[in-house]
């Protein structure tokens, strides 16, 4: 096996290994401090790995035949952020629903591009089922937190029960597709691997309280691994020093987006808006131009 090869299987055994460790923690400790836990790896790593978007997007316009400057990206960038915002105030329920659905994809992307490609409609669509299959799981391990999350969003209640039945639905077109493309590129040896992964997380979403899981899940399998991603595309290998750059170059982004976000739990947090529906709706909005960005990038 070459060096990227076992570069890639020592990240992942890295992964669940954590995400063991991880459970661990949620066995032993109160839903407060595995929210404080939450919070702390998802604004470390979680809000980085999206930081460096415009880093990224310069590098994919230097290959292409359009480049803009750095201002007129950042204009566009931040204007797409607030037109989200925006959109998430006048229609609530349609922007979550879209927001959940394009979070899915863009989960599923990250999950599976290295191993399928991003071609075909097939592929398209393992990566929506999957990315929904896995989100189906969370919300059916904790479904009155999440209809309460998104009556506050959004003033409308989800039957809870939805969520039991939707994890069934998207496990079996996760299931069809996935055999069906792997009928035609000979991949079965991913699928059993993958099935025990949804086992984990099934296991890991009903110990851990909301936060906690949704935390394990955002940055030990999609936000590390995605940061891996960037750093070889950009500085092309996945090392400590290639790190340390990435942090570098991104740490003016890091630190606005966190202030942004400590500006508006302050403004915000007189009204009756809870702390868990204004944390995600502001990830909402951070979170569409950087799918964007991200699936530009797996197409070049
Ligand atoms: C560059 C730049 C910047 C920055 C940026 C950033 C920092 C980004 C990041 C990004 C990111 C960081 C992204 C993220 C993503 C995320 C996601 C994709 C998520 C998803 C989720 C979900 C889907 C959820 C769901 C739910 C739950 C779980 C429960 C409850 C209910 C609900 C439904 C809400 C700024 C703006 C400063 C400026 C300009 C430039």
């Amino acid at each position: 096996m070459n060096s990227k090869g076992l570069e890639i299987l020592d990240l992942k055994n890295a992964m669940l290994v954590s995400t063991f460790f991880f459970l661990w923690l949620a066995v032993y400790f109160s839903d407060r401090v595995e929210e404080t836990l939450g919070f702390l790896l998802i604004f470390s790593f979680g809000i980085l790995h999206g930081s460096n978007d415009l880093e990224l997007l310069k590098r994919k316009a230097s290959f292409g035949r359009g480049s803009r400057s750095h201002m007129g990206l950042l204009l566009a960038y931040i204007g797409f952020v607030l037109a989200m915002a925006l959109l998430f105030s006048w229609i609530p329920l349609a922007t979550l629903a879209l927001f959940v659905l394009i979070s899915a994809y863009h989960f599923g992307e990250q999950h599976w591009v290295r191993r399928i490609g991003i071609n075909g409609f097939l592929q398209k669509g393992i990566y929506l089922s999957y990315g929904l299959l896995v989100l189906s799981l969370l919300f059916q391990a904790h479904p009155q937190e999440v209809v309460e999350i998104i009556r506050q969003i959004s003033g409308r209640e989800i039957p809870a029960g939805y969520f039991g039945w939707s994890s069934l639905f998207f496990l079996l077109v996760f299931l069809a597709s996935a055999l069906w493309n792997f009928y035609w590129t000979q991949a079965y040896r991913y699928l059993l691997y993958e099935v025990f992964l949804l086992g984990v997380f099934f296991v890991v979403f009903h110990t851990a309280s909301l936060l906690w899981a949704f935390a394990i899940y955002f940055v030990v399998w999609h936000s590390i691994p995605s940061l891996a991603d960037q750093i070889r595309i950009l500085y092309g290998q996945f090392s400590l020093h290639n790190g340390k750059k990435y942090l570098k170059a991104s740490l003016v982004y890091w630190l606005g987006a966190l202030a942004t976000l400590g500006l508006a739990f302050l403004y915000f947090s007189n009204g009756d808006y809870g702390l868990l529906p204004l944390f995600f709706s502001f990830l909402a909005a951070i979170t569409f131009p950087h799918v964007l960005v991200i699936a530009r990038l797996y197409k070049g």
